[in-house]
């Protein structure tokens, strides 16, 4: 402990002090290494094993299972029919072979640190003040060739299909404007509600004196998260395009060869008030609907070729089956494309090409199949899940980080590609409330 309290942060010096004689070496390996921030620049095998230590790391200290004994804790699961049960169902359930709630709508985000509290307030300093002195974008750099707007929708739409911290209110869907950063559903009301048993269940962030010329939002309202024990949160898989419950599941469904409703232009059909027929329309914009769109023409691609090589499968087993063919492909672009060219570096394309192919790689996969274990084979593909030793599920950390919300610019520009006689022609800007 004399060693660790010097050099190690207070809040990691509990853990430190669990380890192992061997992981507190190694601890202090990638310490070292951090120290010059430099990990993404080593020679690739170098990277590739500091990030293997830092994985065995995390597997082994900070995986931290929340709500255990909660009534939608990961306690009240059970075994069930796996072979009954091999497809998506609507909220997520029978997803993990041993357990039919684990990583299921309604179970809790897991922890990678213990909440930590501080001495100062929530709002000192004030959010807007960080917002304003630290987040906000003095000037936008453009990452050129790096990452685009597809991309910045790509992780949105990823977001919405893996999180959801439950909140406070009744209100089903949320609309916003592009970019148009307030609280408002499409018939301009504000959307929240002073109805919950007669307490606000809208919280308001207003901009302080000293900084409210420099925020252009002087006030920002949100629904409070809803409070179950420790928290409420969603995990799915593909739900951003098929719904995370029973009603918007079968909302968005054709109900003929297994397809998904499309608009006979390609998008996505629209409500009477032109919110989007999708599996998720919150905080929905042009990027998000397109790619929303383009995989629910996925699924029905996909739906076709299923036709016609099982032309016995049912609307039901067609559905199923599509299913679970594009939710891989989701995640397999998100593993392999998506965040490689977000990290754009080779020891993390090298890294997310092992996490997926193992490191015999492609082609011994595509030829053997997964038949050596994870750091051969990859992680795709185990015949039983590896939760080390806690309930799968995303963590409240991880939430948190992917608040991305400055890959996005201050203005987009959309344009008309049917309007042939000015191809540039420019949308009006939509008016800031
Ligand atoms: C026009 C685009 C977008 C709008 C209008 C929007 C709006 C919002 C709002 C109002 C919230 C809830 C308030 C909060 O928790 O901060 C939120 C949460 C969040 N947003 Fe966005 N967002 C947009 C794009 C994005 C993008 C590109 C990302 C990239 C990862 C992102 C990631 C998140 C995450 C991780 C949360 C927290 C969700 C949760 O914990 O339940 N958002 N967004």
């Amino acid at each position: 402990m004399g060693i660790t309290s010097s050099y190690v942060h207070p809040q990691l010096q509990h853990l430190v002090a669990k380890m192992t004689l061997f992981d507190t070496f190694l601890f202090y390996v990638i310490h070292f290494v951090d120290k010059f921030g430099a990990w993404h620049r080593l020679p690739v095998l170098i990277g590739l094993f500091y990030m293997g230590i830092r994985r065995h790391l995390h597997q082994r200290y900070n995986l931290m299972e929340v709500g255990s004994g909660s009534k939608s804790g990961s306690a009240t699961g059970r075994t069930y029919d796996t072979k009954e049960f091999c497809y998506r169902t609507a909220d997520g359930k029978c997803n993990h072979p041993n357990n039919h709630v684990i990583g299921s709508r309604g179970t809790f985000f897991g922890r990678n640190m213990l909440p930590f509290s501080s001495n100062y307030g929530l709002m000192d300093p004030h959010p807007s003040v960080v917002a304003t002195k630290l987040l906000a974008r003095k000037k936008f750099i453009d990452t050129g060739e790096q990452f685009n707007m597809i991309a910045t929708s790509w992780i949105q739409f990823m977001i919405h299909d893996w999180i959801d911290h439950l909140e406070d209110t009744q209100q089903v869907n949320q609309f916003i404007l592009p970019l148009n950063l307030t609280l408002y559903s499409t018939s301009q009301a504000p959307i929240y509600d002073k109805t919950n048993q007669g307490s606000e269940i809208c919280a308001e962030l207003r901009a302080p004196h000293e900084i409210a010329s420099a925020c252009p939002l002087k006030s920002f309202k949100f629904f409070k998260t809803k409070r179950i024990s420790t928290g409420e949160p969603d995990m799915k898989d593909g739900s951003v395009i098929y719904g995370n419950n029973e009603e918007g599941m079968r909302g968005v469904r054709a109900f003929k060869e297994g397809k998904l409703r499309i608009g006979g232009d390609g998008l996505l059909e629209h409500d009477e008030k032109w919110i989007p027929i999708s599996g998720d329309v919150r905080n929905c914009w042009a990027g998000f609907s397109l790619l929303q769109a383009l995989f629910v023409r996925e699924h029905n691609a996909v739906c076709d070729t299923l036709k016609e090589h099982y032309p016995d499968l049912d609307d039901e087993k067609l559905y199923r089956y599509a299913r679970l063919v594009t939710s891989a492909v989701i995640a397999k672009i998100h593993t392999i494309d998506w965040t490689v060219e977000l990290l754009k570096t080779d020891t993390l394309l090298a890294g997310m090409r092992v996490n997926w192919y193992g490191l015999l790689g492609k082609r011994f996969k595509d030829l053997f199949g997964h038949i050596c274990g994870p750091v051969l084979s990859g992680l795709v593909g185990l015949r039983k899940p590896n939760d080390h030793g806690v309930p799968y599920s995303l963590t409240e950390e991880f939430s948190s980080v992917y608040k991305m919300h400055s890959l996005l610019p201050d203005k987009v520009i959309l344009r008309d590609i049917t309007n042939s006689t000015n191809p540039n022609y420019e949308c009006p800007p939509v008016s800031q409330e």
